[in-house]
């Protein structure tokens, strides 16, 4: 099975958790891409839904399904979204998109955040995948600085600028043995939008595509 196989698994697999005209919470990337074309199919029986992106947004509306603003609908039943990568614990890191600051955003302004990914995501220790990290341009080298001093290995993401205006640095070699603790302590550094550890906040529900079909954890 290849990876987008294994994608289209849990893209099909998220709608089962959607009900009767719900707003929905939509993320960003290849795989949530997948799950915007099975929502197309049954738009009729959503009332609409919140982009965590300009891209899905576009998407979304290509397929002509209504996107709100978060402040027009409020708190949201649901957020389904990709992860770069994934642990037991639910923990992840996100961002690969540059997304990552609108993906926590929405995320949290959900009751269930379900996740879902081709089981290549799943790892025993995040970190293998560089931390995406959202920072306000004049802060690059002050943030490059103390990423250095937590041990990591910051790289700026060349050519990317967020939906929001702001620089991507992409952090290699974090020892990230807690992530719960690393994302307060990044997010405290004076100039950091976001990053992209989501374990404060992790996934609820986590859909693993693969050769055994969808495999679903949760806590
Ligand atoms: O966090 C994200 C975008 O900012 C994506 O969810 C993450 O990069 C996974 O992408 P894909 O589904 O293409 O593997």
């Amino acid at each position: 099975m290849t990876p987008e196989q294994a994608k289209q698994l849990v893209a099909e697999a998220a709608i089962e958790y959607l009900e009767w005209d719900w707003v929905i919470g939509v993320g960003t990337g290849s795989t949530a891409n997948l799950f915007i074309d099975e929502l197309a199919k049954m738009k009729a029986n959503i009332d609409g839904t919140v982009a965590s992106s300009e891209a899905s947004a576009e998407r979304l509306r290509a397929h002509g399904i209504k996107v709100y603003e978060l402040d027009q609908v409020g708190d949201l039943p649901i957020y389904v979204d990709g992860a770069d990568e994934a642990t037991k614990h639910l923990h992840l890191i996100k961002g690969g998109g540059a997304a990552l600051t609108r993906e926590k955003i929405v995320a949290a302004a959900s009751a269930k955040f379900v996740c879902i990914a081709d089981d290549s995501k799943l790892v025993d220790t995040l970190g293998a995948f560089p931390l995406p990290i959202e920072v306000i341009p004049m802060a690059k080298s002050y943030i490059a600085r103390q990423l250095v001093k937590l041990g990591g290995n910051p790289v700026l993401r060349e050519g990317v600028t967020t939906d929001n205006g702001n620089i991507i640095i992409d952090v290699h070699d974090l020892n990230i043995a807690n992530p719960v603790e690393l994302e307060r302590q990044i997010n405290q550094l004076a100039g950091v939008v976001t990053n992209g550890l989501f374990a404060q906040r992790g996934a609820d529900v986590l859909l693993l595509g693969g050769e055994n079909g969808v495999t679903k954890m949760t806590l």
